[in-house]
This record gives structure tokens, C-alpha cells and sequence, in this order.
């Protein structure tokens, strides 16, 4: 249950990388501590920073450039790879079609997803059916992001091993049936920056409004120097998440709060770019397998009062209601 944090701790996960492959990890001194400082942190905040995680800086820079660079392109370029239905809701967005609350978000977008075989889970994955529109320029985009999204699957089963642990659970729960196939999200996002207009501030325009991410763990690679991220605590204030170089910033979604039966949640966050700099982040979303029914997890109904609090629900399900209310136009 989110308490009344005032800041997102910084967990070093270097130990639990070091022995994630070996089935005896839980009783290793190293995991152990780092498994309690994710159980803390989830509890928590449902946000921690994660370093030592093993994908080296330059390529969370290289990222974010790649991303920065796409999004100066003119707009004529940049509608080569527009997102529409019919493509599986897969390409580039403008600023303000993304829609949260119903209120427009000043950021513009390009949003990827595991790619899904026409079929391949009937009538619940034909929304989301279709391949990732890459664009041509800048040079190498596809085959960096697609190594991106290997170490960032990769490194999320292994963080998503410690919190099985931290839940008290073998290392492997959200393996085989729940998420050993995992559905992912990318989202290479660009929010604008203020620029004040004869001498007076326009008024913050918001560049994600309030939203829980909808899957199982977030991994945020976001601009270094602009603070924008912001998580509610318990109390209702907004905690700011600022950026830590060569770090990720994670975060629970809804199928891990399901899953947990509420020991952790995915916490409400915002974002607000109030610099006059352009900030990209780039966003990875680790999910279960597509057509996964999500039920609290017995060890964690064991370690609430016995009752599951949440109807179960299937991960394919919550996405596709959602990419669909995402754009209402
Ligand atoms: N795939 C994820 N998690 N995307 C997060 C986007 C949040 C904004 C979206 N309009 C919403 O209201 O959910
Ligand atoms: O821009 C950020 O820092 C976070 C974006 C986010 O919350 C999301 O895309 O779900
Ligand atoms: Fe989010």
C-alpha cells in the first residue's frame, strides 16, 4: 500500500543480476538484500530507481538521441509512420492524440508492441495484430530498438525474479503461464517545452496526465537535467522523479498490483515538462503473455486477510480497452 514517500529510492540490483540464473538464488546473502529493498520499494512507492542493472550508458543515450533526432524531422516525415487502427495501433502520434482522462497530452509519440501473428490469439489480439513501423530516417533506428527491447526483456524477467522473491514466491512466478512469453510496449515519447510568450508564462500544459501503467513492471530511460516525472503519494502530493544519469526508473502496473493482491500497487504518476527544453524518454513496458488470466497469486492472498481483493482480469483485455480509449478523436 502506497505510504506517504517523500522520494524513489535508488536500489543497486548489481547482486541479484550476479545470481539470477542460478535456481538456489533465494538463499544468496547479495539477493536477499536487494529483494528486501524492492519489497520496501514496492510497498511503498511502487517506484524505485534501478542501477547496476547492466546495460551500459551509451546505448540509453544513443536511445533517446535516436528518439530526439526522429522527432525533429517535419511533420510530413514523421506521418511516413502515422498510427492508425488499422495498424495495430503501432506508429507515430502527434502532440495532443493521446488522450488521458479525456484531456489531450502535449507529448507526440511513437508506439511499438510485441508484434502479434494475424490469428494468433483470435477475436482478443486482432486489435492489437500488425508489425512496428519504423522510420527510414535517422539511419539504424529499427536496429537499435530492437536491441533495446532484448536487453530491456531480458533485464525485466531478472528484476521481475527478485520481486517473485520479494513476494515471497519461487523465483520463476512470473514465468511459464503468467509471463514466461511476455507481451511488451515501447513508447518513444517527446514532450515540448515551455516558452514563454512577452515576458508572461504560458500555463503548464500536461505532457502525460495522471495514469497507472497497465502491465507488470515499467523501465524508464528519461532526458537527463529536466525533472518531469511526477508520483502521487498517499497523501495526494505529487513526488518528483528526477532524472539520475545511467539509471532506470521503474514502476509497478495494474497486472502486478492484481497479481500481488495489493501488497503493491501501481501508483498514479504524471508528467509535466515545465523547462523550455525538449524532453524525451523512452519507455518500456514489461507485460504478461497476451492472453494471460491475472488472479492474486496465493502467497500473496496468504499474506493480505486470506480474501482476493481483485477480480481477475486478462493483460489483453485491459490493453486493448485502453489503446482504444487512448485515441478517441
Ligand atoms: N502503455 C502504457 N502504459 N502507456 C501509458 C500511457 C498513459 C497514457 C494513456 N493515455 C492512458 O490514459 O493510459
Ligand atoms: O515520460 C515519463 O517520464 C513517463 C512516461 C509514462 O509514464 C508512460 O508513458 O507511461
Ligand atoms: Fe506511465
Amino acid at each position: 500500500m502506497a505510504t506517504d514517500f517523500k522520494s524513489i529510492p535508488i536500489i543497486d540490483i548489481g547482486p541479484l543480476l550476479a545470481k539470477c540464473d542460478d535456481p538456489k538464488m533465494g538463499q544468496d546473502s547479495g539477493v536477499a538484500q536487494v529483494v528486501k529493498q524492492l519489497d520496501q520499494a514496492c510497498k511503498e512507492a511502487g517506484f524505485f530507481y534501478v542501477k547496476g542493472h547492466g546495460i551500459p550508458e551509451t546505448i540509453l543515450k544513443q536511445v533517446k538521441n535516436l528518439t530526439r533526432k526522429f522527432f525533429e524531422l517535419p511533420y510530413e516525415e514523421k506521418l511516413k509512420i502515422k498510427m492508425t487502427a488499422d495498424r495495430g495501433y503501432r506508429g507515430y502520434q502527434r502532440i495532443g492524440e493521446n488522450i488521458t482522462k479525456g484531456v489531450p497530452d502535449m507529448h507526440e509519440a511513437i508506439d511499438c508492441y510485441k508484434e502479434l501473428k494475424p490469428g494468433m490469439y483470435g477475436d482478443l489480439g486482432k486489435p492489437m495484430e500488425g508489425c512496428n513501423q519504423w522510420p527510414i530516417q535517422p539511419t539504424n533506428f529499427k536496429m537499435l530498438m530492437e536491441e533495446y527491447v532484448s536487453l530491456c526483456t531480458e533485464l525485466s524477467r531478472n528484476i521481475m525474479r527478485g520481486i517473485a522473491l520479494a513476494l515471497g514466491g519461487s523465483p520463476y512466478e512470473f514465468e511459464g503461464e503468467r509471463a514466461g512469453n511476455a507481451f511488451w510496449v515501447m513508447r518513444l515519447i517527446g514532450y515540448p517545452g515551455v516558452h514563454s510568450a512577452n515576458g508572461s508564462d504560458i500555463p503548464k500544459d500536461v505532457g502525460c496526465g495522471a495514469h497507472t501503467d497497465y502491465g507488470l513492471l515499467t523501465l524508464v530511460n528519461q532526458d537527463d537535467d529536466i525533472t518531469a516525472l511526477q508520483v502521487r503519494n498517499r497523501s495526494g502530493e505529487w513526488i518528483s522523479a528526477p532524472p539520475v544519469p545511467g539509471t532506470f526508473v521503474c514502476n509497478i502496473g495494474d497486472m502486478l498490483k492484481i497479481y500481488s493482491n495489493g501488497l503493491y500497487e501501481s501508483t498514479l504518476h504524471q508528467v509535466i515538462n515545465s523547462s523550455p527544453k525538449y524532453r524525451v524518454c523512452v519507455a518500456y513496458f514489461y507485460e504478461t503473455n497476451f492472453d494471460t488470466a491475472v488472479e492474486p497469486l496465493d502467497i500473496c492472498k496468504e499474506r493480505t486477510t486470506g480474501a482476493k481483493k481483485f477480480e481477475r482480469a486478462v493483460y489483453g483485455e485491459h490493453l486493448v480497452k485502453k489503446v482504444q480509449t487512448n485515441f478517441v478523436y
